[in-house]
């Protein structure tokens, strides 16, 4: 019965549409103080006969700025909801673990649901905008919306309890359902044109865990604690009055296991990861509106920090040669080029990553995690990594024995050996990265067992034993010959001015002598 007034009442609803569409047409046929009569009485006819409510929810909020976390959250609803399964046209868009296909409605498909005894409708829309420019590309400008329908007389139970439980079902499944995404950030000249997103992505699929990361336990446990002690702190942050975000700078030589690190971070706190490419965001307001296009529970991460870009703002200084270019032409030429070099170059600036990380913008959603990465600590400036931009300082360093045992479990399975006690003192002596213990480590063959890996291991690290002992000893051979050298050319210069005030004293004294003999001669 209730299915049956309801698409009575969405008849009586398209019949005062088309009723709406023809008096447009014909509008301008209608004396004017007719048509204001009859405006101000359709109105009221319409809300009298017609007592439905509509609520839009936009796929975009703020002028476009940020995708809507409402939309994103019916959407979920919408496709988990029994309801949906009598929609006939379905859009396939997220597949987890190649394994559970997840169905939305397609675009002007239509649902209905009951909520305590409220009938309603959901209606997935588009509206197209055309760009006036023209371009290959035209870029047409869509625009997606979910609009709900319900009679008035449930406006309090929808908008008041309705509503809430389906944004909070659609997140709850949202993360049941979570296939973890890794993005990396567009161009930012291709930010108009037919690719309209700032950030791409492909599944992140990562196997990396904080179990099958080699590094001191006890450092280990620190980290996780301090991921813990984060996740959990939404109440702390606010009560602190501070933007729920953390910095963390990961610093150690190459192969000692940043990246893999950033991983393990994502899978166990499962956040995305957008992987900030730096050279490509062309200046600092476009910074900006790629943090505001990243979602919670996330990780943005920009790696080598240091070689990203020449973050003291100096400009490249002139090249010399072309100081000397005498034809007017050729000089205009290089200006012309040396502009559009510098226009393709990226423009952001040290400040403009500060206020990137911790600024008034930074605090637009919350649960982020900022990482950086670096081989270089002491090149990076110091205001970068400060305590409140990074708050977490972790150095990743070479192997240590402990971190052995995590590899050897990794990849031979192996707790114990009777060739461990060589390992160990070889580790204590020797500087290996993680990474390269671990390729010893590995079996290249079936035949070989876990006794021939660890044997390759030691003689690879005896190998590398030898060579720092043989590096050592250059570098000592060298400092000692430049040494000798230094004291030798002292001493000569020393010798020399001896030579020279002994030379002057004896040129005195003969003068002197001269002097006399000349007097007594003459
Ligand atoms: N601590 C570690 N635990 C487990 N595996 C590691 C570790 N460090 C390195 N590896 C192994 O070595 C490889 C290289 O490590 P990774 O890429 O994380 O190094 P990195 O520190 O990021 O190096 P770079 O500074 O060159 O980027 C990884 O694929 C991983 O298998
Ligand atoms: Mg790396």
């Amino acid at each position: 019965m209730v299915a049956v007034m309801g698409e009575l009442w969405s008849q009586v609803g398209s019949i005062i549409a088309s009723f709406m569409f023809v008096y447009t047409i014909f509008k301008d046929y209608i004396p004017y103080e007719l048509r204001g009569y009859l405006e101000r009485y359709s109105h009221k006819v319409v809300n009298l006969v017609y007592p439905y409510v509509q609520i839009t929810f936009h796929e975009y909020t703020g002028e476009r700025f940020k995708r809507s976390e409402v939309y994103g959250a019916i959407r979920t609803y919408l496709s988990a909801c029994p309801a949906s399964s009598r929609a006939k046209r379905l859009k396939a868009h997220d597949i987890k673990d190649n394994k559970s296909l997840i169905l939305s409605m397609d675009d002007n498909e239509e649902i209905t649901e009951e909520f305590h005894g409220a009938k309603l409708w959901w209606t997935s829309c588009k509206y197209v905008t055309k760009s006036q420019s023209f371009s290959f590309y035209p870029a047409s400008d869509e625009k997606r919306y979910y609009r709900l329908t319900f009679h008035r007389r449930y406006k309090d139970l929808i908008t008041g309890s309705y509503i809430n439980h389906v944004v909070q079902e659609g997140k709850a499944i949202a993360v049941r359902n979570r296939q973890l995404k890794l993005y990396t950030n567009n161009s930012s000249d291709d930010w108009h044109g037919y690719k309209r997103t700032k950030w791409s992505h492909v599944a992140f699929e990562h196997p990396a865990t904080f179990q099958t990361l080699a590094m001191d336990p006890k450092q280990k446990e620190e980290i996780i604690n301090d991921l813990d002690k984060f996740r959990l702190g939404k109440d702390y942050y606010s009560k602190i009055g501070k933007a729920w975000k953390r910095g963390y700078l990961l610093y150690g030589p190459p192969g000692t296991g940043k990246s893999t690190m950033i991983a393990a971070m994502a899978n166990y706190l499962e956040y995305d990861i957008y992987d900030l490419e730096l050279t490509a965001v062309k200046d600092n307001t476009d910074l900006k509106k790629l943090l505001i296009d990243t979602s919670n529970k996330s990780i943005i991460v920009i790696e080598d920090i240091d070689c990203s870009l020449d973050l003291t703002g100096q400009r490249n200084k002139k090249k010399d040669d072309e100081k000397d270019e005498d034809d007017e032409e050729k000089k205009k030429d290089a200006v012309r080029k040396r502009f559009e070099e510098d226009n393709k170059k990226s423009k952001v600036t040290l400040s403009g990553l500060l206020n990137f990380i911790d600024g008034i913008w930074s605090a637009c959603g919350g649960e982020r995690l900022i990482v950086f990465t670096t081989n270089y600590v002491d090149k990076l400036d110091p205001a970068l990594i400060r305590r409140g931009r990074m708050d977490k300082h972790i150095e990743l360093s070479y192997c240590c024995f402990e971190a052995f045992k995590v590899l050897a479990n990794n990849y031979l399975d192996i707790d114990s050996h009777h060739l461990f006690e060589k390992i160990k003192c070889l580790l204590e002596e020797t500087d290996m990265t993680p990474a390269d213990v671990a390729e010893n480590l590995m079996p290249k063959s079936v035949i070989e067992d876990v006794e021939t890996c660890l044997k390759k291991l030691i003689e690879a690290l005896e190998m590398a034993k030898e060579e720092a002992k043989k590096k050592a000893e250059e570098e000592e051979a060298k400092l000692k010959a430049e040494k000798e050298e230094k004291e030798e050319k002292k001493s000569e210069k020393s010798e020399k001015q001896d030579v020279k005030c002994n030379g002057n004293v004896s040129d005195e004294v003969k003068e002197e002598n001269g002097v006399k003999e000349n007097g007594v001669i003459t």
